[in-house]
């Protein structure tokens, strides 16, 4: 088994307001999920907004150090005491997709640059090799390198730039990808798409995924494990079919119970098949 992710008394207090009447936020409370599998996951992290899944995120990306505890990714610690990993290191392991991919590229600069620079900076490859890893990339999430080649973002659609966003994730082969609302800016019909290429990368190309969405239906459509979150606690954790079948704490319940297409319990919108 693999020790894939592990958060333990994961903390984060951010402080607003002077120090004199200004006011502690607990967005992350005591968090500790552990996932070990001897294949590739999909982890979702669900829950309401500002119940700390961008925290969450941001910690595991090191974009935010936490006030105290630990995560460990693939059986290194990323944050906390005894994150080891040089930047390049940690962005070879662990690789983000973040929610507008507009704003992942300058519009002032060819996207496939962006590409080409990670190959060379991040996973360190010469002129040639790099070249070939982005083509490959480009592939695997089923893009030309010619068609993209000097194009700039408003030549795409939000769709096509995700999936460039993806394929740029894919160069330095990380084995996690943290993806924070990947499909939420994308045009509904298309939002499969990049799903589906997650649930491809996960099974074809050994990637596994945090996939934090508000999305209940393709959290359960992908995902392996799931982890609900409320006011920065994970209130429920584990496999997916058990959680969003038969959830067991209230939050939980009342979250699935929300989606307006459901009368009282929650039933898949989308086939787990294909
Ligand atoms: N930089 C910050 N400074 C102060 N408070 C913050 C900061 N970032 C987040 N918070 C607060 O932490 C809590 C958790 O926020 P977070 O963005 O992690 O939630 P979320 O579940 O990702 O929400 P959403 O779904 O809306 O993105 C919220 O109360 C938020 O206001």
């Amino acid at each position: 088994m693999t020790l894939i992710l592990k958060t333990e008394n994961l903390n984060k207090v951010y402080r607003r307001g002077g120090l004199m009447g200004g006011k502690s936020i607990s967005a992350l409370n005591e968090v500790n999920i552990t996932v070990e599998s001897d294949k590739p996951v999909v982890i979702a992290v669900v829950g309401e907004s500002g119940s700390g899944k961008t925290t969450l995120a941001k910690t595991l990306l090191r974009l935010e150090t936490p006030t105290s505890g630990r995560a460990i990714v693939y059986d290194t610690t990323v944050a906390g005491p005894g994150a080891t990993p040089s930047k390049r290191d940690f962005l070879g392991l662990v690789q983000p997709i973040f929610q507008n991919p507009f704003e992942a590229f300058s519009r002032y600069r060819p996207v496939d640059t962006y590409l080409h620079e990670t190959a060379r900076r991040v996973a360190g490859l010469d002129e040639a090799q790099a070249d070939r890893a982005v083509e490959e990339a480009l592939r695997n999430v089923g893009l030309n390198y010619d068609e993209i080649r000097g194009k700039y973002t408003g030549q795409f659609s939000g769709g096509e730039l995700q999936r460039i966003s993806v394929a740029r994730a894919l160069i330095p082969q990380p084995k996690l990808i943290i993806a924070d609302e990947p499909v939420s800016m994308i045009d509904a019909s298309r939002r499969m798409i990049i799903i589906n290429l997650f649930k491809r990368l996960r099974d074809e190309a050994g990637r596994s995924f945090v996939y934090i969405t508000h999305d209940l239906a393709t959290a359960y459509y992908i995902s392996d494990y799931v982890a609900v979150m409320n006011k920065g606690q994970v209130v429920e954790f584990g496999p997916a079919r058990a959680v969003m079948s038969n959830p067991s704490h209230a939050y939980t319940k009342l979250l699935l119970d929300s989606i307006p297409t459901t009368k009282s319990r929650w039933r898949p919108r989308v086939s787990r098949a294909g």
